[in-house]
């Protein structure tokens, strides 16, 4: 019934009963679907019941799939995330985003009864391995061979469509933030709107059957997401809103207001900062409840645009968008203070079936009607063979040539995830919009899509000024403790304070975070500004701590030039006082000064070296050599040593011009300082 490629790996124990469990635990979720929004209320208490009935076909399922692959079903982790190994629509979370096809599944319907009384063969078979082999046209013709991810035989069921195709898959993402569509395409009268909702009859009257086995998509999908909102209400908060438009004609009309929109269709367009186009005006439902899901559902299939023709008795005259959006606030991983709102969305797209007017006879109404289906379709297919083709991918696609194809171009091209569901009839009458079909689901299996995660921009923005904030402080603190280190203890303190002082006038904002999601637009706004004013200043002072830390570095190498300078200096009037018999030679501060002093052979007392009584400078240069203990360091005996000449220098020099000096041999000396 149901086939798929890699038929050789086998549905995993694991998954089927962690699924079942999942089940289990779900059948305590509220199950009184009470009507709220529409006109027809009625109650429901046997929901355990039929989602234990859920239980037992997946089980029938899964024995009748034998060996076959499991690829369309969803599988939970032990923590509820989800396993990657699916249906090749990969989860790229919002860091690293990545490319994945479209993912294509075949629906085949039963032959109708028309069909077998006037002995319209099958023309499809089915060698497994999501492949499809259809008979060619003629004798001459080779049969044409197609490879889907999912192929469903003309006995699979409604429930074998929701656990194989892929769509739990697209649910999951949805919640998680990423836009999914899920669309059906096909000839009319190949089963599109049985697929997605099940016979337009299960609406009409008052008491629909919950129950019943015909049930489609949307109506198991909205059951499979409320078990997963229960799943992980404990850490999140979900909104869900819905809203159900059909395209009538090239008119957009709201569904669940049909009335006002009728006179005056809504308009679709182009949203800068979302990047996509949308529908102005439509109206969002808000959807606590199940059951309220399920009114809008009912309320747009009773005002959809439905006709008949030879091949239809119900033919869907408009395609048609159900979309339910999911905004979940959660807490952010490394910010607890901080909730993160993601606006994940879900489409269901019934397309409106491509028609052959001859062999529907249409004319008048339904044959306008056809033309209009047909050229938006025609639209939709050359927007998929552009997309297709990897050439013609980065030109131009012609979305905006119909309103299907704008309002469906993020889903085709843009950065959710789509699930197709091409629906074929097996009867040779209809041979060609068969093969047409397949070629056009095996055209959009090529398509490549690149799935991100919708985060509110402002709070995105408000948690990378928080992150950049926290990161300024630690630069900041960084830099305090460097100019601490570099500078002198006198000249460090007054800048390093001059700085806390300043960083303590910076005004932190006072917003509590918690409450993130619940403020208006000019309260983020407000918030966003706090933020940046915080940033900038922290910024600036770490620029300012930045400067200071250049200059106290300019200083340092200044002060060393000074020394060395100095130390020159200090080294010439030490030739100097060598010479002269009144100055007493200083040593330098080379090893030979050192050597000089703790070579007990040398006497200092020698007629050489002559003490000068005018100053200390001996007492000093012995204390210096002698104490090791009392050492002072470098820059500072330096700098004494720099104060200490200079007066020993003024001194002898006033000594000088006192008293006359004579040199070694008696004669007057008149020019030793100038
Ligand atoms: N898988 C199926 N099992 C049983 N009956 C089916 C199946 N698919 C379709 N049918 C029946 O075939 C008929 C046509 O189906 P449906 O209205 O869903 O086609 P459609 O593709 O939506 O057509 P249109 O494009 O004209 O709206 C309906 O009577 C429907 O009940």
């Amino acid at each position: 019934m149901v086939n798929r490629p890699d038929s050789s790996s086998t549905r995993s124990d694991k998954s089927s009963s962690s699924t079942r469990s999942s089940m289990k635990k779900n059948n305590n979720i509220k199950n009184t679907f009470v009507r709220s929004k529409s006109g027809n209320d009625y109650k429901e208490k046997n929901g355990t019941q039929n989602r234990l009935r859920n239980a037992s076909s997946l089980q029938s399922i899964s024995k009748a799939s034998g060996n076959q692959t499991n690829r369309g079903m969803k599988k939970f982790k032990s923590n509820g995330s989800v396993d990657s190994t699916d249906i090749g629509v990969k989860s790229s979370g919002s860091s690293t985003p990545l490319e994945d096809n479209i993912n294509v599944v075949v629906r085949v319907r039963p032959l109708s009864e028309k069909e077998v009384k006037a002995s319209d063969d099958s023309i499809v078979q089915f060698p497994g391995n999501g492949q499809i082999l259809c008979e060619g046209q003629n004798d001459s013709q080779k049969p044409k061979l197609f490879t889907y991810n999912v192929v469903f035989e003309p006995g699979a069921t409604q429930e074998d469509i929701v656990q194989y195709c892929g769509i739990k898959r697209l649910i999951e993402m949805a919640i998680e933030g990423f836009s999914s569509t899920v669309f059906c395409y096909g000839q009319t009268g190949s089963g599109k709107t049985h697929t997605l909702t099940g016979p337009p009859q299960l609406f009409v009257g008052k008491k629909p059957d919950l129950n019943h086995k015909d049930h489609g998509l949307i109506f198991r999908s909205f059951f499979y997401l409320f078990q997963l909102l229960q799943q992980r209400q404990e850490n999140t908060q979900f909104i869900l809103k819905a809203s159900f438009l059909e395209i009538y004609n090239e008119k957009v009309i709201d569904l669940l207001n049909p009335g006002a929109a009728r006179k005056k269709p809504l308009a679709v367009r182009w949203s800068k900062k979302m990047r996509g186009f949308y529908v102005e005006n439509l109206f969002l439902v808000d959807c606590e409840e199940l059951d309220d899901l399920l009114a809008v559902l009912e309320e747009g299939m009773r005002n959809r645009a439905v006709g008949s023709h030879l091949m239809n008795d119900h033919s869907s005259r408009s395609h048609t968008i159900l979309t339910v959006h999911i905004t979940s606030e959660q807490q952010a991983e490394n910010e607890k203070s901080v909730f993160i709102s993601k606006q994940g969305k879900i489409n269901f797209v019934d397309l409106a079936g491509s028609e052959m007017t001859k062999k529907t006879q249409s004319e008048g109404k339904t044959l306008e009607e056809a033309n209009n289906i047909n050229k938006s379709l025609m639209v939709l297919g050359y927007c998929i063979a552009s997309l297709a083709d990897s050439k013609k991918r980065s030109g131009h696609i012609p979305y905006r040539d119909s309103q299907l194809t704008k309002l469906l171009a993020d889903s085709l091209a843009g950065n959710g995830v789509t699930l197709m569901i091409a629906c074929i009839s097996p009867a040779k009458s209809n041979q060609c919009e068969t093969i047409n079909t397949l070629r056009y689901a095996a055209r959009a299996k090529k398509i490549k899509t690149k799935p991100l995660i919708i985060i509110d921009p402002r709070e995105a923005l408000i948690l990378s000024l928080k992150r950049e904030v926290n990161a300024l402080k630690l630069e900041n603190e960084h830099l305090k403790s460097l100019s601490a280190f570099h500078m002198s203890p006198r000249s460090g303190s007054a800048q390093i304070n001059g700085n806390n002082d300043r960083s303590s006038a910076i005004v932190t904002p006072k917003i509590d975070v918690e409450r993130l999601a619940e403020l208006e637009n000019n309260e983020l706004s407000e918030l966003v500004k706090l933020y940046m004013t915080e940033n900038q200043s922290l910024r600036q002072e770490n620029n300012e701590l930045y400067t200071t830390k250049d200059i106290l570095l300019r200083d340092q190498e200044l002060v060393s030039r000074e020394n060395e300078r100095l130390l020159k200096k200090l080294e010439d009037v030490n030739s100097v006082c060598c010479r002269s018999p009144i100055i007493p030679a200083r040593p330098t501060m080379s090893g030979d000064v050192f050597n000089f002093s703790t070579n007990s052979d040398t006497d200092i007392t020698n007629s050489n070296y002559w003490r000068n009584p005018l100053n200390a400078s001996s007492e000093f240069i012995d204390g210096r050599m002698s104490s090791a203990e009392n050492k002072i360091s470098d820059s500072v005996q330096k700098e004494m040593d720099k104060m200490r000449i200079s007066d020993s220098i003024t001194t002898v020099a006033g000594s000088l011009r006192r008293n006359k000096s004579f040199d070694r041999n008696g004669q007057p000396i008149t020019d030793m300082i100038t």
